[in-house]
């Protein structure tokens, strides 16, 4: 037998809060000349997925886990998902997984270890954090998830370096290591990092997460989590739940919100009003994104916004037959919803 079908399978678990750079890193190592078969899993906060479509790698296979945490609801995808790949081990390297922004990495990776099918094909190879060189620090003070992330981290990667004086950049690293000072930790601008540096690391330590987390191997048996029914709506603080033993935390404050447009937008409406929002709204808008059908445009539109900063371009063009949809995604605390909702209704071409 080969290597490939006896060896257990490599899963880099690849995360960071909303807008640090994950997509970014993952499009580098996948349009990277590796001669590998990465297998990706994506998991999006917000019902539309549209990471999904900005991820580049034509040869990849990509799975969507939309509508949902990783780490809660769809924990029970997680494993069929990892189930069906085993099943076709040797058409594949190995595996990564994004998680959402939000997501709490302790029980994603707790699945590699209390889930007897996964443990058995695959095996955690390093948790990869992206940091926000300039959001990083105001996200330790009142987002759980921000910090757990780094706690978690075999590997950190300090992106957008580019934004940050050389002080402000010693204060953010110097955080991290107060949080996580093990961690190999590589500065970067746009994730420029080489693959090596965070591929095929071998770098979990389960030693130290169990240090960090007591009850980390405590199986459950509650993987769909059915009976944790959140309840989104209510603005409430974040609270803990358990997953088998293990402590987590949700921002429960947290919303998504999606909208769609079948009929072309007005770009000369659309931009002043987008980047007026994000300019009124940035505090509470901590990420936006969207695929956009300007009228008159054969090319896809994709802006990309976190906070006040907003980067947009051509994407390519629209494919024959493609549904010439344009799709957003706001995802904030206290959202304007209604003013969101008439402004961008105000910008479908008459
Ligand atoms: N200035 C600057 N911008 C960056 C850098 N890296 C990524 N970005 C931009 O930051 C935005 C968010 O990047 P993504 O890679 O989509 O972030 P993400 O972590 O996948 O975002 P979510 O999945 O929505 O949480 C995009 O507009 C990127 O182009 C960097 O080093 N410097």
């Amino acid at each position: 037998m080969s290597e490939l079908t006896t060896a257990k399978i490599p899963v880099t678990v690849l995360t960071g809060y909303l807008g640090a750079g994950k997509t970014t890193l993952l499009n580098r190592i996948l349009s990277e000349n590796h001669g590998k078969k990465y297998a990706v899993i994506v998991n999006e906060f917000g019902e539309i997925g549209i990471d999904n479509d900005l991820i580049i790698g034509a040869d990849e296979e990509v799975f969507e886990m939309n509508n949902g945490c990783i780490c809660c609801t769809v924990r029970g995808d997680l494993v069929r998902i990892l189930g069906g790949l085993m099943k076709r081990k040797g058409k594949f390297d190995a595996i990564i997984v994004e998680t959402t922004g939000l997501a709490d990495p302790a029980p994603v990776a707790q699945t590699f270890f209390v889930d007897e099918d996964v443990q058995n094909a695959a095996r955690l190879d390093a948790v990869v954090t992206v940091a926000d060189a300039k959001w990083l620090s105001e996200r330790l003070k009142d987002a759980p998830e921000a910090k757990n992330q780094i706690a978690f981290a075999d590997v950190i990667v300090l992106n957008k370096t580019d934004l940050v004086s050389k002080a402000e950049l010693a204060e953010v690293e110097a955080r991290i290591r107060a949080i996580n000072p093990y961690a190999k930790l590589h500065r970067t601008e746009r994730c420029q990092v080489a693959l090596a540096d965070v591929l095929e690391r071998g770098a979990f330590d389960l030693d130290r997460i169990l240090e960090l987390e007591p009850q980390f191997l405590e199986a459950g048996d509650d993987h769909d989590h059915d009976h944790h029914d959140h309840d989104h709506h209510h603005h409430d603080h974040g609270h803990d739940h358990n997953h088998g033993g293990l402590k987590h935390y949700h921002d429960e404050d947290m919303q998504s919100l999606a909208l769609k447009s079948d009929k072309p937008v007005d770009p000369k409406k659309f931009m002043p009003w987008l980047q007026q929002l994000i300019a009124a709204e940035g505090g509470k808008i901590l990420r936006s994104k969207g695929i956009l059908s300007f009228s008159g445009d054969d090319d896809r539109y994709v802006f990309q916004g976190v906070h006040m900063m907003l980067e947009g371009d051509h994407q390519r063009a629209w494919k024959d037959g493609e549904a010439r949809q344009s799709r957003l995604v706001f995802i904030g605390r206290d959202l304007p919803e209604q003013v969101i909702r008439d402004g961008f209704e105000q910008c479908i071409a008459a």
